[in-house]
Order: C-alpha cells, then sequence, then structure tokens
C-alpha cells in the first residue's frame, strides 16, 4: 500500500503503523509536488492531505483501479457526487471516506444521533491543535448533519434560541440547524462535546483523541476492509458493522 501527505501529521503516523503491521507493506510515500503515476504499485492507497487536494488525489487512484482510505476533511456533496460519477465508470474500485477514525469518535456521533430526538436544544463544541486549517471539523460537521436528521425525522423544530443580535458570530456556525463551535488551543489534538439540553437536565458526550495514535486502529481496519466495499463507503460505522 501507499500513502498520499505521507510528511504529514496523520500521513507520517499512518507510515508508522503499516510499517509496524506483519500483513501490510508500504511501497509508496507522496507529497505535494510528486507525480502520483502508477502509485509504486500499491493496490491500497491511504490519503491524508489538505480539502483542496483530495479529490484530485483520489479520483487519480481511482482512475488506476486502485481503492482509497481517505481521512482529509471537505469532503462536502458536490465533492461526493463528483466522486460518485468517478467511481461509476470503475465499479470494482471502493473508496472509504471517514472524517474520524477514532472508535470513540464513531460512537460519539452514534450516541448523538441515538439522543437527539430526546432534547430540545443541542450544540456541538469540537476543540482541535491550532495548526488546523478548516473549521468546523470535518467530525463536528458530520455529527450535526447526523443529529439535524434525526431531528427533523423526529418532527423536532428548531433549537430554542432568543439571540437578535451577534455582530462576532459569538453563536457559532449553522451546520443543518445545529450551532458548532470551533475552539483551537495549543496542547490540544482533537476533541469534541455534544450537548443536549432538556427541561431540568443536560447529557453530555465527550471524546478526546490525546494522541494520533488513536486513529491508527481505525485506518488499518479500512485499508484491510475496503476490497471487500467497492463503490462509495462514507463513515467508519458501515465498515466496524455497526449498521443499522
Ligand atoms: N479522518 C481522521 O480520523 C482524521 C482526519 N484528519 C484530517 O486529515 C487531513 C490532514 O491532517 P494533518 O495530517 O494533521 O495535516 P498536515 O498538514 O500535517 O498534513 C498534510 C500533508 O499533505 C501534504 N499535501 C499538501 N498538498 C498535497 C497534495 N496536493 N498532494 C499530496 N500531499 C499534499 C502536506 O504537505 P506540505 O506540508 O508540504 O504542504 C502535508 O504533508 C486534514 O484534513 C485533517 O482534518 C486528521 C486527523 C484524523
Ligand atoms: O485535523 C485534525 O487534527 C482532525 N481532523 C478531523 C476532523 O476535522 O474531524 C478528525 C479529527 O478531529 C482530527
Amino acid at each position: 500500500m501507499a500513502v498520499i501527505g505521507a510528511s504529514g501529521r496523520m500521513g507520517g503516523e499512518v507510515c508508522r503503523a503499516v510499517e509496524a503491521a506483519d500483513d501490510l507493506e508500504l511501497v509508496g510515500r507522496f507529497d505535494q509536488g510528486d507525480d502520483l503515476g502508477d502509485l509504486a504499485g500499491a493496490d491500497v492507497v491511504v490519503e491524508f492531505s489538505v480539502p483542496d487536494a483530495s479529490p484530485g488525489n483520489v479520483a487519480h487512484c481511482v482512475d488506476r483501479g486502485v481503492d482509497v482510505v481517505v481521512g482529509t476533511t471537505g469532503w462536502d456533496d458536490t465533492r461526493l457526487e463528483s466522486l460518485r460519477g468517478t467511481l461509476a465508470e470503475h465499479p470494482g474500485v471502493g473508496v472509504l471516506i471517514a472524517p474520524n477514525f477514532a472508535i470513540g469518535a464513531i460512537l460519539v456521533m452514534r450516541f448523538a444521533q441515538e439522543a437527539a430526538r430526546f432534547y430540545e436544544s443541542v450544540e456541538v463544541i469540537e476543540l482541535h491543535h491550532p495548526a488546523k486549517v478548516d473549521a468546523p471539523s470535518g467530525t463536528a460537521a458530520r455529527t450535526a448533519s447526523l443529529i439535524g436528521a434525526a431531528r427533523a425525522e423526529a418532527g423536532l423544530g428548531d433549537v430554542p434560541d432568543a439571540t437578535t443580535q451577534d455582530p462576532g458570530g459569538a453563536r457559532g456556525a449553522r451546520v443543518d440547524g445545529v450551532p458548532v463551535h470551533s475552539v483551537r488551543l495549543r496542547g490540544l489534538v482533537a476533541h469534541q462535546e455534544v450537548l443536549f439540553g432538556g427541561e431540568g437536565e443536560m447529557l453530555t458526550l465527550r471524546h478526546d483523541s490525546f494522541d494520533r495514535s488513536s486513529f491508527m486502529p481505525g485506518v488499518l481496519a479500512g485499508v484491510r476492509a475496503i476490497g471487500d466495499h467497492p463503490g462509495l463507503t462514507v463513515g467508519l460505522e458501515h465498515v466496524l458493522g455497526l449498521d443499522d
């Protein structure tokens, strides 16, 4: 297998994890400016680059019949639709896009989906290292989107909020009706809280990645499973058997 974005924080960690795995062989490392060519003959590529480069890198792999496990964020509906089109021309190829590979983050998303219909209020707070270039995090965007869909299905309306003046955006961004707040703080890695509020009570779901090693079991599970998942899969939960 090969890694795109191999010199980055995540790419470097993936290279080390693959080299330590008995059943995987690292045949190529690619970074910005490298010719991806035949991807060093890899049968699976792991892609951790930057949001604007990821779609092109993934399309390059798919065009060459190579399965891809993608951790890079920024895959909005337009980008996913374009990728579906590329994959339709290569029916045997699989792409797994996971906004978060840490098992606890996936479970928080699942628990949040379950809790959403019971609470009038909800807010998502994501907290990351200050070198992160995108906000809100891919995980927070997906969490809010899943909550928004569960609220809509349950017939819940807008979250209660009397704010009429917010010139600086202090109430955060809105993703599918759910307020999302981004914190960037030296010393942090990747953290998220989902706050649910109801009459006289509050439920907090929190996950902390203290180290990037937390993402590696999920990445390697994706690499080992992708050959059995042709087409587009969004979310590691589908590979871990957490489907409904
Ligand atoms: N799904 C998950 O579980 C996780 C996802 N992420 C996401 O992964 C992505 C990468 O994060 P992180 O490793 O912290 O970021 P880094 O900035 O540390 O790494 C990105 C790497 O990609 C390289 N790069 C930039 N442009 C290209 C290109 N066109 N082709 C190939 N490589 C390129 C960069 O090189 P250079 O520095 O020379 O520009 C750098 O080495 C982000 O979107 C982040 O949100 C992060 C953690 C977990
Ligand atoms: O940039 C990061 O570090 C992370 N990015 C992903 C995201 O945006 O959700 C996953 C994790 O939060 C770490």
